[in-house]
């Protein structure tokens, strides 16, 4: 007879389109009893568990909407908090905790996995910015779902020239989003927060365009560039400060599109789904393995097991062959200064 264990899932910070796949691919109902709880380390203390089967899953695989609904939490941040989810954990019979999320996620994992949880960090945030892994769940579709709007905007732009359209797109304090959507849409320029922006190159780079012929600039901002000061999580709207520098110096019509949360919306991309679901089924080829304690990544193309502590160490680069194009096409401004 196989004795079954008892494996707890959440999801925990932005939610990131594929979350569905990867619960399905994870899913094996012959060794394992899985407790899905709602709103993150808080549902984990506060929620009954949801038990799911993996018939009930076929129809929510290709939905953008979650079946686990996530959420941010105080609870790990202090030691009585983690001992509420550990003493829930134990009482339910769950030796082996799931997570899926970000870099703030691996934070709080890894404080439970100190503590003597079993943890297994699967990647999960539109904005593709954790250390350890070249690919998060949730970055595709979001790309994707912006390439639908910078397509609407080179259409309107196109039928009234003369305009500089500046786009403002998630990240957190990160420009990995902005720079492949830049580059998927077709923008012709990217600020991102990787890189010191000055005023006075982003209008000569303007004029420049214009002069060579084109009739209107799509620009690309990530949320986290700071013209002084620094990026708090929430903030948002950098693009209209940014305008109005350039507007004292040019007579430019500037016109803005704040993107927001349909950027994290939408049904996952077959590639989004197809990644999500190698996600699910590694992590549970390696829920055997004794001490669990790690991320899954994926580094060309593989997926692997990177250890948990390795995302408080460094801050993602951005993909230096995406890099090069957007320097090839001249769409970068500034020094780099991170
Ligand atoms: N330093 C930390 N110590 C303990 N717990 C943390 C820490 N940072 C974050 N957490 C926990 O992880 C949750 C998610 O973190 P955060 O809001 O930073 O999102 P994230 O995992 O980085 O994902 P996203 O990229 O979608 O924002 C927090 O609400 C909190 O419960
Ligand atoms: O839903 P919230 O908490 O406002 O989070 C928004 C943030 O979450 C993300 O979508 C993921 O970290 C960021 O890109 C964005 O800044």
């Amino acid at each position: 007879m196989i004795i079954k264990r008892n494996i707890g899932i959440i999801t925990s910070g932005g939610d990131a389109s594929g979350i569905n796949a990867a619960i399905y691919g994870l899913l094996y109902e012959k060794h394992y009893s899985y407790y899905l709880f709602n709103q993150g380390f808080d549902g984990i203390v506060s929620n009954d568990p949801i038990l799911v089967k993996d018939k009930d899953f076929h129809k929510h695989v290709v939905q953008g909407e979650h079946v686990l609904k996530t959420s941010r939490s105080k609870l790990p941040y202090s030691e009585e908090g983690r001992s509420k989810i550990i003493s829930r954990l134990k009482e339910l019979g769950i030796d082996t905790l799931i997570v899926f999320g970000g870099n703030g996620s691996s934070k709080a994992l890894k404080l439970l996995c100190d503590e003597g949880i079993n943890g297994l960090l699967i990647p999960m945030t539109i904005d593709n910015d954790l250390y350890g892994t070249d690919y998060t769940i949730g970055h595709d579709t979001a790309v994707a779902s912006i390439q639908r709007v910078l397509s609407d905007l080179h259409q309107t732009a196109a039928n009234m020239p003369g305009r500089v359209f500046m786009a403002e797109v998630f990240g957190a304090d990160s420009g990995h989003l902005a720079l492949a959507s830049a580059l998927s849409g077709g923008a012709d320029l990217v600020i991102l927060p990787e890189y010191k922006l000055d005023i006075d190159a982003l209008h000569q780079r303007i004029e420049d365009i214009f002069n060579s012929g084109k009739d209107y600039v799509l620009i690309i901002c990530a949320e986290g560039v700071r013209l002084k000061g620094e990026y708090k999580s929430g903030d948002q709207g950098i693009c209209f400060e940014i305008g109005k520098q350039l507007t004292e110096k040019s007579s430019r019509r500037i016109r803005y599109s704040m993107l927001g949360y349909s950027q994290r919306a939408g049904d996952p991309t077959s590639h989004e789904n197809l990644t999500s679901m190698r996600f699910g089924s590694f992590a549970l080829q390696n829920l055997k393995r004794p001490n669990l304690n790690y991320l899954l990544g994926v580094e060309n193309g593989e997926v692997l097991l990177q250890p948990l502590e390795i995302v408080t160490e460094r801050k993602k680069q951005l993909n230096a062959e995406l890099l090069q194009i957007a320097f090839r096409k001249n769409m970068l401004i500034g020094d780099v200064h991170i």
